[in-house]
Parts: structure tokens; sequence; C-alpha cells
């Protein structure tokens, strides 16, 4: 499996099944896009994360989460996917069929569709879910190709750590790439500026310490390059 990261930002995800899992699934792509949720009965944390954000916010309201409450068979689990219209359909029902039939009307459809309650052994457009950890924008996905879970989670809360600073540091080297190549730096030592300032020490260390002295460190090391 090769990952890929998906804008779902203006889309919508069907959830069908809101327990535990749906609302894992649930609360990780509101943070993007709309999701409604299809379940006879919802968990707990699901219906708080739901309250007070019922979707009529008008066209600049945040993303939100709306509790559908049914329970569609696999005959009729099609037809809230016409419904709906998402980008992505979750499929986390304790019941096979019923998230069997969602799996192969997304399909059919050319929707991207995440089965819950299987690993390995997918068609193309069924995507497993990463643990992700985020330094905004930096994002690391892990996936053991659905052979354990668990050791994603494990490993999501190793690098967690690993990558503290690594936002700022993006956004740092963003305008640091822009700068140069508008100054009209060649393009083989603008680059290699770049990968030194990424791997330097100074300007890690500077980042903690605030935005102008990381700059003041990333200038001497792009200086050095520059000047070579
Ligand atoms: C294939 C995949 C499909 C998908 O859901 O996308 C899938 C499938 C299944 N998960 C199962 C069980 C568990 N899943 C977790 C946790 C997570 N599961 C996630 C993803 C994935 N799970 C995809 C593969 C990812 C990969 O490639 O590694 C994470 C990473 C992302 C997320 O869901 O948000 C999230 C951690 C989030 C975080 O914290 O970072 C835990 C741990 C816990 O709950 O503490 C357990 C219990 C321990 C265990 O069993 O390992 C079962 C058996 C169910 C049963 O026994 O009935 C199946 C079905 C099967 O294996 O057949
Ligand atoms: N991918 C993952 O990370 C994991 C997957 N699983 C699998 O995911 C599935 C769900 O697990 P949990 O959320 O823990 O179970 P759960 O029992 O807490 O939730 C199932 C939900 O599906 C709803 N539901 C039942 N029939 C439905 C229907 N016809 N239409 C819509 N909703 C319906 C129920 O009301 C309930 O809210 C299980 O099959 C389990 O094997 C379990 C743990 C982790």
């Amino acid at each position: 499996m090769i990952p890929l990261y998906h804008d779902l930002s203006e889309e919508t995800v069907l959830v069908v099944g809101g327990g535990a899992v749906g609302r894992r699934k649930a609360l990780n792509f509101v943070e993007e896009a709309r999701v409604v949720v299809v379940s006879p009965a919802f968990d707990d944390r699901l219906i708080e994360a739901a309250t007070g954000n019922d979707g009529s916010g008008g066209d600049d309201a945040p993303p939100s989460i709306e509790l559908v409450r049914a329970a569609p068979d696999a005959e009729s689990v099609s037809e809230w996917i016409d419904r709906v219209a998402p980008a992505l359909v979750v499929a986390s029902t304790d019941d096979r069929a019923v998230n069997a039939a969602a799996e192969a009307t997304a399909l059919d459809s050319g929707l991207l569709v995440n089965r819950t309650d299987v690993s390995g052994g997918r068609d193309p457009g069924s995507v497993v879910v990463p643990a992700t950890v985020a330094d905004d924008p930096v994002r690391v996905a892990v996936s053991t190709g659905g052979q354990s879970p668990a050791l994603s989670k494990a490993l999501r809360e190793r690098i967690s750590a690993e990558i503290e600073g690594a936002g700022a540091m993006a956004e740092l080297t963003g305008e640091l790439r822009e700068e140069l190549s508008t100054a009209g730096v060649a393009p083989e030592i603008r680059r290699e500026a770049i990968r030194q300032v990424v791997r330097s020490e100074g300007v890690w260390k500077g980042l903690q310490k605030g935005r102008s002295k990381a700059r003041t460190e990333a200038n001497n090391v792009i200086e050095e390059v520059v000047d070579r």
C-alpha cells in the first residue's frame, strides 16, 4: 500500500455505524470535512462532539458532525450514499453484511471507502486510515498494512516527540525557499542551502527560542553555502 494524502476540505464523509470506531473516524475526518454519521445508536462522546453543531451554520461555518438516526440494511445503505453524496464512506457498523454493502456501493460509484472490519486484501479505492501525528503543516502517517493497528498507534505516540518543532521548521524553510528563489539564487545552491537548514541543529534549537533566533541561525547557514 502506498500512502497518499487526500484533501477532504469542502467534501462530505459518510460514516455508517456510530459506535466507538465510527466516533474515532468521525472525529478524525471532521478536522477537515463535513461528517454525516448514520446509525441507530451513537457513542456518547460522538453525541457530545455533534451537540451545538447542527451543520446549518452557512457557507463559512466550520466542518461539522451531523448525526442521523437510522439503521439501513444491506439493501438500503446505497440510498444513504446517494442522498449524502460523500467523497468517502466509512463502513463502521458491527454488521458485516451492511459494511460489505456500503463498500460495494461506494466502489461501484467511484467513491473511496474505509472498511473498518477487515484488514488486508483491498480493491483500489478501499483505503485504510493510518495513525497520524501532526505538528501542522507537518503530518506523519503510520500504517502496518492492516497487520497491527495497535502498533501503528504505539509508533504514533513515539514519533510525536520526534517531530516537535517540525511545523515551525516547515514554515521557516517554506519562506526561505521563496526568498532565495525571488533573490535569483541558482537552483542547485538554493536546494543545498535548504537541505543544510533543515539539518542544522542550530536552527532547530533556535526555533525553540523563537522565530527571530531561528532566522538568524538559518541566515548563517545559508550565507555559508552561498559564499562557498
Ligand atoms: C485495516 C484498518 C482499517 C481502518 O480502520 O482504516 C484497521 C482494522 C482493524 N482494526 C482493529 C483493531 C484495532 N484498531 C485500533 C486502532 C486503530 N486502527 C486504525 C486503523 C486501522 N484499523 C486500519 C489499519 C491501519 C494499519 O495499517 O496499521 C488506526 C491506526 C487509525 C484509526 O482508526 O483512526 C487506529 C489507531 C489510531 C491512533 O490512536 O493513532 C486498535 C487499538 C486501540 O483501539 O487502542 C485496535 C485493537 C487492537 C488490535 O486489534 O490491534 C481490527 C480488529 C477488530 C476486532 O477485533 O473486531 C480491525 C479489523 C481487522 O483487523 O480485521
Ligand atoms: N478499524 C478499527 O480501528 C477497528 C475496527 N473494529 C471493527 O469495527 C466494527 C465496529 O466496532 P465498534 O465501533 O467497536 O462497535 P460498536 O458495537 O461500538 O459500534 C457499532 C455501531 O454500529 C451501529 N449499527 C449497527 N447496525 C447498523 C446499521 N444497520 N446501520 C448503521 N449503523 C449500525 C450500532 O448502533 C453501533 O453504534 C466492528 O466490526 C469491529 O470488528 C473494532 C475495533 C477497531
